[in-house]
């Protein structure tokens, strides 16, 4: 971990379950490769990730059986470590290729900008050689206009201790935000394709397909029904990510597909136990599959290595805690632009409310931000897309590090003068029910105007597959109290614990996930304290220079502006142009739309911070 991380602390634990064939998986980890240093659950950083592996590695030497590290994309933007440097990256790709991943691709961040391809073109796959694979990304080099695969479009390889064959795929779900260098084919068409037609025929003990892809996203069944088709008794392995969450399911009883969460915060685990040798395939051949859900938290590698803080740390996992020191003091992560008086959830509190980020954005940060010298006297309606948020603000020091994990985008504040108010005001429904208009324009089938990307991704990635709250008025269980573990608290062991104690020494659970997926309720390595969990709309707003809006009055005219300024963030431009058209504004287009403060949104942020809340705490 990194000096000054939070200690983690003893909770509650399941072992996990070798196989044969055994996984660990990181994805969406963002640039946290510092690790949480304000969350002792998750304070483990990218070193101490190098000797689990290293360990967990011997274990399966000893024991004559397999394990592969797995990573599904997303590695870059949220986290100072990548996205405070210039260029950004600087000393990202060296740390993270510090990691022996068997097998990677790209996530739909490592896309959004051009230069981000880039680097991943002349750094990550030249880091990982064989490894990565791209099966439905192609790049574009800048100098010849020349398209080819990004890495190679798949991989047969043999496992190092029981020789099974291998064949994986790495896919990213049907991304169409990418700059121009890249080029992402949908999945219903690469499984079209010769080349992967011909690799589901090869000869081989278990498909892996690595992607970044929600586990319940159609790429993923659409790849299952593929391989399933050609070849109806091998197993299938699925490692998913984008959606953030902690998620395992199975297509059928010889597949089983698991996703690990988002920022490091997540190690996850998946095991394979059977005759997995493909000559012993029949129709009677069973096999076992399981799923862990890691928290990166030091005890806990301990924990699943059977090591302590003397003998856990490997050499080469100090050495990288250490690069990772280094750069974040070369980037001066720990500078703090002031003090937050309070911790602000992004869905851990509901929204409007006091503990939201969001409604701490509408009243206090938007009104003071959104503004434009030479049209401060114009009334306007500043809409904000709430999946420009990433993280809660914790009470204490906010850092550079903070400002770049609570919003890394390089989003800049657009706006379009002098639309009718009649018309702006119905803009914020449209957007937040987007969906539902989508779906009653007729667009999907071809007619009427339609939303030139999917609504949805206004918002985080996990708002996408949470569609209700999630609220725990009462402790799940009884050792939620710190009471005795019963039965019912599943097949736990208390960390660090013989299990010997009396039960009223038994630790506190500490809050964090408390995962129910396909398979159950017990795929978390660590028992927790559940936290609640917050729908939030697509977007919020912050009304400046109107009248305070009274509930049902807005029509009544008089006080409110014949015209106003539409604000908006520039990420959510197509979006707001298609809600123009729905409410009635005619056809508004991007050569409307004008740049309204100068800056990104992270630093006008950040300069507000500076300005408003205390230096120290
Ligand atoms: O410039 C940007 C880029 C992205 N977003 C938001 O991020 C999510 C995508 O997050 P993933 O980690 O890729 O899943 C997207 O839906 C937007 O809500 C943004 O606001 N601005």
């Amino acid at each position: 971990a990194q000096p000054g991380a939070a200690e983690p602390v003893p909770a509650p634990m399941r072992d996990l379950v070798w196989g044969r064939l055994n996984f660990l998986h990181t994805t969406d980890t963002h640039g946290w490769h510092a690790g949480h240093l304000q969350e002792p659950q998750y304070s483990a950083d990218w070193g101490d990730y190098v000797s689990f592996a290293h360990h967990m590695r011997e274990k399966a030497d000893r024991d004559g059986v397999d394990l592969l590290l797995v990573d599904t994309g997303d590695r870059v933007e949220g986290n100072g470590l990548y996205d405070a440097s210039s260029p950004k990256g600087e000393y990202y790709y060296d740390i993270y290729r510090q990691q022996d991943v068997d097998i990677i691709c790209s996530g739909n961040h490592e896309l959004y900008i051009a230069s981000t391809a880039d680097g991943e073109h002349r750094y990550t796959v030249p880091n990982f050689k064989e490894n990565y694979i791209a099966s439905n990304l192609d790049y574009i080099d800048p100098e010849s206009g020349e398209k080819t695969p990004l890495a190679q479009r798949y991989r047969k390889f043999q496992t190092k201790n029981q020789k099974l064959d291998v064949v994986a795929f790495g896919f990213l779900f049907d991304f169409t935000g990418n700059a121009n260098n890249t080029v992402v084919q949908p999945v219903r068409e690469t499984v079209r394709e010769p080349w992967f037609q011909t690799a589901i025929r090869e000869e081989t003990d278990v498909f892996v397909v690595i992607g970044h892809v929600g586990v319940q996203m159609l790429e993923f069944k659409i790849i299952f029904r593929a391989i399933r088709k050609a070849n109806p008794l091998t197993p299938i392995l699925f490692f998913g990510g984008h959606v953030h969450i902690r998620d395992a399911t199975t297509y059928d009883a010889r597949s089983f597909a698991v996703a690990s969460g988002r920022y490091f915060e997540t190690i996850g685990w998946m095991s394979i136990d059977g005759e997995l040798e493909r000559k012993a395939l029949s129709t009677d051949t069973n096999f076992s599959f399981t799923r862990r859900y890691i928290d990166n938290n030091l005890l806990g590698l301990h924990y699943h290595t059977g090591l302590d803080a003397n003998t856990f740390p490997t050499e080469h996992g100090r050495n990288v805690s250490a690069m990772i020191t280094s750069a974040r003091s070369a980037l001066d992560l720990d500078y703090a632009f002031g003090c937050a008086p309070q911790t602000f959830w992004l869905s851990r509190a509901p929204y409007p409310g006091d503990d939201s980020i969001f409604t701490w954005l509408e009243k206090d940060v938007l009104p003071d931000i959104a503004v434009n010298p030479a049209r401060a006297d114009v009334p306007r309606l500043v809409i904000f897309n709430t999946g420009a948020i990433r993280f809660d603000i914790f009470q204490g020091p906010f850092t550079r590090d903070a400002t770049f994990i609570v919003s890394p985008f390089l989003s800049k504040m657009v706006y379009i003068p002098d639309v009718p108010y009649a018309v702006a005001r119905k803009v914020i429904g449209l957007l937040n029910n987007a969906g539902k208009i989508v779906a009653e324009s007729g667009s999907e089938s071809g007619s009427g105007p339609s939303f030139p990307r999917d609504p949805r991704f206004m918002a985080n990635p996990e708002q996408l597959v949470i569609h209700e709250s999630v609220i725990h008025e009462l402790p799940v269980s009884n050792a939620a109290n710190g009471g005795p573990l019963l039965d019912t608290d599943f097949q736990q062991k208390p960390l660090g614990d013989d299990g010997a104690k009396p039960t009223g020494q038994r630790p506190r659970l500490t809050e964090g996930y408390t995962t129910h997926d396909d398979i159950g309720r017990d795929g978390d390595d660590t028992v927790h304290q559940p936290v609640n969990f917050y729908v939030v709309p697509n977007c919020v707003q912050a009304e400046v220079g109107l009248p305070p809006a009274v509930e049902g009055k807005e029509n009544q005219g008089g006080d409110f502006p014949e015209k106003v300024d539409l604000v908006f963030l520039d990420f959510i431009t197509p979006l707001v142009l298609v809600a123009l058209k729905f409410a009635g504004g005619g056809d508004y287009t991007e050569g409307d739309v004008k740049l309204y403060v100068e800056g990104t949104f992270t630093e006008l942020m950040a300069g507000w911070i500076e300005e408003n809340w205390p230096k120290t705490c």
